[in-house]
């Protein structure tokens, strides 16, 4: 995969890493600060806890916030099967096989080792999307009268956990600089798209109907990638291979898992 990239993104990356051991200069003396954040922004808590939370205070936004985390990471998993370097593999690879040897060291923590492809980070993506969703959720139906510091409180607070989680996701140099800009872009640009409240209209046909649909998406890009001849698991043997230690390596951190857990999710929401 390396040797094939055209020169713009060995640069991307190149310049990505630097960018990240600043970070984790930077942070050095705040891991457990850094490991915390990313948890905040682990799309299994969406359905963990953001969706039961929303539910029970207002069943439309918890309906609403289960739809955006189930379509977001379906949209990130398809999205990046295909593609993404991750930084702390990549910068041993491009050691190795391009012998390239000005690349950086990068620290690895416990949740470094992600198992899927890194582009976009489904992290910034998932995090914006539900967030973005509670907070148009919440100047709408939270306070009667919402008015203009209100307003300014939910995106200021929405800008600083997306900033932070994405600040995290760089210092476990589990994500390039562009990876995490384009999933909270994509995140957005989604959440808005749904932000209309047509699923609380939806019937047990239409969460059936859905669910087949993303598994569909899911099964012809799998195939799709077989029949192109590449590997749709590259990304897990890169991950084995560059870990520091093998038991931060999490097989329940691949796409496929989390397309299991997010249609389950969808199907017993009704
Ligand atoms: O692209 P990211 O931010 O590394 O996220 C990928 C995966 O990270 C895992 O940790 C999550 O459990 C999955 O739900 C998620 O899809």
């Amino acid at each position: 995969m390396i040797g094939e990239e055209p020169g713009i993104m060995e640069y991307v990356h190149l310049r990505g890493v630097e960018i990240i051991q600043q970070i984790q200069h930077t942070f050095r003396h705040h891991v457990d600060l850094m490991q915390f954040l990313t948890r905040v922004g682990d799309p299994r808590y969406a359905f963990l806890i953001y969706f039961p939370l929303a539910y029970c205070f207002h069943r439309s936004t918890g309906t609403r916030v289960l739809w955006i985390a189930c379509l977001s990471e379906w949209l990130n998993g398809v999205l990046k099967i295909l593609h993404g370097e991750r930084p702390y593999w990549w910068v041993n690879e491009v050691r190795l096989h391009d012998h390239v040897v000005n690349v950086p060291s990068l620290e690895q923590y416990s949740l470094t080792c992600e198992t899927g492809p890194g582009s976009p980070s489904g992290h910034a993506m998932v995090t914006s999307a539900v967030l973005y969703s509670i907070g148009t959720s919440f100047i709408k139906h939270g306070v009667k009268h919402t008015g203009k510091l209100e307003r300014s409180l939910v995106w200021i607070s929405f800008t600083i956990v997306l900033i932070a989680v994405n600040i995290s996701r760089l210092f476990i140099a589990t994500h390039f600089p562009h990876q995490v800009v384009a999933g909270s872009i994509t995140g957005i640009l989604l959440a808005e798209v749904v932000k209309h409240e047509h699923t609380n209209h939806l019937t047990f046909c239409h969460y059936i109907v859905w669910s087949l649909l993303l598994v569909s998406g899911v099964f012809l890009t799998y195939t799709g990638i077989i029949l192109l001849g590449l590997n749709p698991l590259w990304s897990l043997d890169l991950a084995k291979k560059w870990c520091a230690r093998s038991e931060w390596v999490h097989p329940d951190t691949t796409p496929f898992f989390a397309f299991v857990r997010d249609v389950s999710s969808l199907i017993g929401k009704y």
